[in-house]
């Protein structure tokens, strides 16, 4: 099974490795599994030095998780992609002193311990920053530094209930839906880089001083939705699960073809439903007082789903998306992962590159995204071994005697 993977690796161009923007920027990024690091890695592909450490020993989670081929964790692939690797101890003083001694050369430090940790290590912001002024500090967390519920271990899968998420999302006669993938992780890691970022430019036109950043990720996935609180504070409407449909907008929904295919549709315009409606050889439903205009689309939206379903239901997808397309209605496929991976438009992107890993030979990855026009950024490595790093970091770059190294080898520090 693990072999019968249909990427036709060969055939994909060679990876991109351009220069990247922020060449210079130097990351220590001590985090774990996915929502800090994962803002690590955004950094590492416009070209940030992503210096990444692991407890020895033991290793970020993420190399555990249940997709491993030939033994290694293909999520830790992506993950970790474009960083060097080194471990560090901060549960122990001589891992403790290392991370202070080390701050001095970083621009930015990235954890995710639950707040308090970093502090009870002797490593809180205000010892980090009285050796680094300039240091910003970016801190995420389940549910932010301060607060009742700071200190509660947190994950994106609760992040998505306790932010009102998951409460809105999924048919309405089913429980609530968290997403099939790590939605809030990703959502944090991106407030997080788009944090450190807006940190680094103040520092560098306002003086030089650090910041320390409070990312919760429970706060991140909120955000999100936050129009959704206007509309309880202002019409009390609580909004409920509503499965694909929008409470803003119709149509949008996905249909199936008669092929049993999926498209969507998103009615994001007056002009586009109404182009719908010529295509589906019905003008007099652009007169019909129930599809007028939005509103009376949204109050009618069980009976304009399935006139389109009706529609849609008796053509192949094929010949929906063409027809659609030649109308410039907005629809698109519902892709799974082989098809994203055949579209002749992903193809055409260069969204999967080629690249030559260590451990797993010949290998897709995804392009940096989005892409600089000046500055592209690049994938150098995958994810790779635990402490594959640390003898040319510490020994040639931090400057470690053999004996200073080995005895921090010695009592598991490093
Ligand atoms: C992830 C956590 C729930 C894990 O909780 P805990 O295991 O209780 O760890 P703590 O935060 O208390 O941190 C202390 C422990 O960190 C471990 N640890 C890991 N790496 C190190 C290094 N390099 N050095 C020292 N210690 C380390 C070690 O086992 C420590 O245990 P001791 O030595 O015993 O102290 C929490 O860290 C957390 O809430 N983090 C913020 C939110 C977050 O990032 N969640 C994961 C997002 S990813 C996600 O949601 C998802 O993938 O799904």
């Amino acid at each position: 099974m693990a072999d019968q993977h249909t990427v036709d690796v060969s055939a994909l161009p060679p990876v991109e490795q351009g220069r990247g923007a922020l060449e210079g920027l130097r990351v220590l990024d001590l985090a774990t599994m996915m929502a800090a690091p994962w803002a690590a890695t955004y950094l590492a592909d416009y070209g940030a030095d992503v210096v990444k450490a692991e407890l020895p020993g033991t290793g970020d989670p993420v190399r555990k998780w249940g997709t491993q081929y030939k033994g290694v964790s293909l999520a830790w692939k992506t993950l970790a992609r474009n960083k060097r690797l080194i471990t560090l101890a901060m549960n122990k003083p001589e891992g403790q002193e290392l991370v202070r001694r080390l701050v001095k050369d970083f621009d930015v430090l990235i954890e995710n311990f639950r707040p308090g940790v970093m502090e009870r290590w002797g490593l809180g912001p205000d010892v980090l920053q009285e050796i680094n002024p300039k240091l910003i500090i970016l801190r995420t967390s389940g549910y932010g530094q301060t607060g009742p519920f700071a200190e509660r271990p947190g994950f994106g899968t609760l992040a998505e209930g306790f932010s009102g998420l998951a409460y809105i999302t999924g048919a309405d006669d089913r429980p609530p839906s968290i997403a099939g993938y790590p939605l809030a992780d990703g959502v944090a890691a991106l407030t997080g880089a788009m944090a450190v970022l807006a940190a680094v430019y103040w520092r560098d036109v306002n003086g030089g001083k650090g910041q320390v950043i409070d990312n919760a990720i429970t706060e991140a996935t909120y955000r999100l939705i936050d129009y959704t609180m206007l509309d309880w504070e202002k019409r009390g409407v609580i909004r409920k699960r509503s499965g694909n449909r929008l409470a803003d907008l119709a149509p949008r929904n996905t249909y199936q073809c008669s092929d049993g295919h999926w498209i969507s549709i998103s009615g994001g315009t007056q002009a586009i439903v109404e182009r719908m409606f010529r295509v589906m050889d019905r003008p007099e439903l652009i007169t019909d007082p129930r599809f007028l205009d939005n509103e009376t689309r949204l109050q009618n939206v069980a009976d304009l789903d399935e006139v389109i379903a009706e529609w849609v239901g008796r053509h192949p997808q094929e010949e929906v998306l063409r027809r659609f397309e030649e109308a410039r209605v907005a629809a698109a496929a519902v892709h799974d992962i082989s098809q994203v991976a055949e579209h002749p438009h992903f193809k055409a992107r260069e969204l999967l590159q080629r690249i030559d890993d260590p451990e797993l030979g010949p290998t897709s990855v995804t392009h940096v995204h989005p892409r600089l026009s000046e500055t592209p950024g690049g994938v150098s490595r995958l994810g790779g071994v635990m402490g594959q790093d640390n003898e040319s970091f510490y020994l040639d770059e931090v400057g470690l005697s053999e004996e200073e190294y080995r005895k921090l080898k010695d009592v598991g520090a490093i």
